[in-house]
């Protein structure tokens, strides 16, 4: 059940769960599945479902655009950034059940994407932990065990869309997009146009992301004319969230406390058997001065609290470089130099373009009348333009192997089947709203740009998913209440700065193809000047943010690795009672989307903590 007070708390559980996000309610749900195993979640943000317009937002597909800065979010920045001309970016995480599966921001970077990961992605987390159980043979099993595809939005047949035998039988919902657009037809009959440079995938979820390595390669269905193949964490037209999917559906099991409002304050010792320090209680707090309160667990304590959050609470708790903590005030009990490093995330530029039609959702955007309308006609009769994800079509491309960047840099790619870039096109979904608004596709406010006050648009975001800056995430006070230092140190390499430029230029040859004569006008704004590859580079520096993937800050590591912070089967170095679950225990980022990773990483923890 929820509870909402921390007098309701039972003095000890088999097991705490820090952070009742997308892996903490996967495991919430695992591990109490035995009626007698007693466990506590405990989530520094609300519930859903709450009567607030905010937070209903969380649940409907198209809203990317409404929730900035609002209770569901952390409302984290980062520091400046030197890559990007010095800005300080936002970064979205999720203050709410279900963590960052359950939101989306302004940025309407929220695509709701579903990507498995390349097998190279998890061949390569096998080689880089020596634990042939991350192995992409190995996963199957688990990303089986978290996913199933549900009918998309308009109920199309959908045979020949996906390898059903690549999906399984889990409860997130995952659907294919349901409303054909006149985009995607260009992008298809781009692909039909220049034929053997652009083979496509039926199912970017069935072990490859890329056929072949060449260069511009865009994945794209040959026979799609009725749809396009991006897949979305979507089903019956609401968001499929870890907490809709995970949780929701075992909130009254008795042996199950999910505690709201209330944050992990730090991480408590108990004696150090065997010479290993023993974790094996929390501190709980509901507010920064309010009073501590601790719980006991007799199994373990297992961390889900993010990228940011689970590195915070071990710094907090004196785990940690030691220089730092001992600069912050905190004393030293693990020195683990590596927590809070290898920050990775993607990061993404939107490419506008002006095009000739009345038929994109720019007015939509600029009129919250008809916003207000379509939000009703979601709520009414749960059709209309809300029901889908703003985009459809997404394509990885390799760089090509005679690239001067690969001649210069080693490919940090996880191997021949994994991107460097990625391209996505954002556009609408519904007939349904077309017939009445007439819209098609837009500017998607992604980055500084805010919606110009007229004109048509196409965007086309373009990313670098394979990228070599690393960066930091830190504490700047001994209080889990002061937000983390974060920074991702975007762009700080010449070959994600290089790797960026490319993506830009794909994306302007691919809209240049004789299926957009007629549709794109052409580049809009400082894009159209941007004809140099250092115009380019500038351009992506003054417009690039996240795709909010941040991973990697508790990295997995070989036993008895010097570096790393958890061994491959998730607990922490030097550390009895403590597991950590989550994207920050990425070895390496995976070139895609990454909330099917998450999924997939904390199916296997439930397996590995309940075989322990
Ligand atoms: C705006 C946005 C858009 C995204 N779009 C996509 C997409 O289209 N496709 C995709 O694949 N991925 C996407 N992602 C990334 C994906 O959602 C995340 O990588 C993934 O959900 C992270 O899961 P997690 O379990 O590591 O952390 P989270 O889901 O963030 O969970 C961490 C939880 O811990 C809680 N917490 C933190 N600190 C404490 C504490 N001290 N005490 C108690 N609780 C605490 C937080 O409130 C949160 O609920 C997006 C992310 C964001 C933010």
């Amino acid at each position: 059940k929820i509870i909402q007070s921390l007098n309701e708390v039972r003095a000890g559980y088999d097991y705490v769960i820090v952070g009742g996000g997308t892996a903490g309610c996967v495991l919430a749900n695992r591990l109490s599945e035995n009626p007698r195993t007693k466990v506590l979640v405990v989530e520094a943000g609300g519930r859903i479902r709450l009567s607030n317009a905010g937070i209903l937002a969380t649940e409907i597909p198209f809203l990317g655009v409404t929730l900035p800065g609002t209770a569901v979010d952390w409302n984290f920045t980062s520091t400046p950034q030197a890559g990007l001309d010095g800005r300080i970016i936002p970064y979205p995480r999720g203050f709410v059940l279900g963590g960052s599966s359950s939101i989306r921001t302004d940025f309407a970077t929220d695509l709701m994407t579903w990507n498995r990961g390349s097998n190279d992605v998890w061949d390569r987390w096998a080689r880089i932990t020596h634990d042939p159980g991350w192995s992409s043979e190995s996963i199957q099993a688990f990303y089986l065990k978290n996913n199933k595809i549900v009918a998309s939005a308009d109920h199309h047949d959908t045979t020949g869309e996906f390898v059903p035998p690549a999906h399984g039988h889990g409860p997130v919902e995952v659907s294919l997009p349901g409303f054909p657009t006149e985009l995607e037809s260009r992008v298809f009959n781009t692909s039909k146009e220049v034929g053997g440079r652009f083979p496509f995938t039926v199912d970017l979820n069935a072990g490859k992301t890329i056929v072949s390595n060449q260069v511009d390669i865009f994945n794209l269905r040959s026979d799609a004319a009725l749809s396009g193949f991006m897949q979305s964490s979507i089903g019956e037209a609401k968001r499929s969230s870890a907490a809709t999917a995970y949780l929701g559906p075992i909130l009254n099991r008795t042996n199950l406390d999910v505690l709201i409002n209330t944050r992990a304050t730090k991480l408590l010792p108990s004696g150090l058997p065997g010479g290993r320090l023993l974790i094996n209680a929390v501190e709980l707090a509901t507010n920064s001065s309010g009073p501590r309160h601790r719980v006991t667990a007799n199994k373990e304590i297992i961390l889900c609290a993010g990228t940011f959050g689970s590195p915070q609470l071990l710094l907090l708790s004196g785990i940690g470089p030691k220089p730092t903590l001992i600069s912050r005030g905190i004393p030293s009990l693990v020195d683990l130099p590596s927590v809070g490093q290898n920050l990775t995330d993607h990061v993404a530029v939107a490419n506008y373009f002006l095009v000739n039609s009345n038929a994109t959702f720019d007015a939509i955007l600029r009129n919250s009348t008809l916003l207000g309308e379509d939000l009703q006609e979601y709520l009414r009769e749960g059709e209309g333009l809300l029901v889908d994800s703003p985009a459809n079509t997404q394509g990885f491309a390799r760089l090509p192997s005679n690239s001067p960047i690969l001649q210069q840099f080693e490919d940090p790619s996880a191997g021949p089947l994994s991107a460097h870039m990625e391209y996505i096109f954002i556009n609408l979904n519904s007939p349904f709203i077309y017939a009445r608004h007439h819209l098609q596709d837009g500017f998607g406010s992604f980055g500084p740009l805010t919606q110009p006050s007229e004109g048509n648009f196409l965007t086309v975001l373009s990313g670098v998913v394979s990228p070599t800056s690393r960066g930091s995430v830190s504490v700047a006070s001994s209080s889990t209440f002061d937000d983390p230092v974060i920074d991702p140190a975007l762009l700080s390499t010449d070959f994600d700065i290089l790797t960026m430029v490319q993506a830009m230029k794909d994306v302007q040859t691919f809209v240049s193809a004789s299926p957009w004569a007629g549709f794109v006008i052409g580049p809009f704004g400082d894009l159209a000047n941007a004809t140099t590859d250092a115009e380019k580079a500038a351009l992506a520096r003054k417009l690039a943010v996240v795709f909010s993937h941040p991973a990697g800050t508790a990295a997995m590591s070989p036993v008895g690795a010097t570096w790393g912070v958890v061994d491959p089967d998730l607990t922490v170095k030097g550390v009895k009672g403590l597991r950590i679950v989550d994207a920050s225990v990425f070895p390496a980022i995976p070139e895609s989307h990454i909330q099917a990773v998450v999924y997939t990483v904390a199916e296997r923890a439930a397996h590995l903590i309940l075989n322990n």
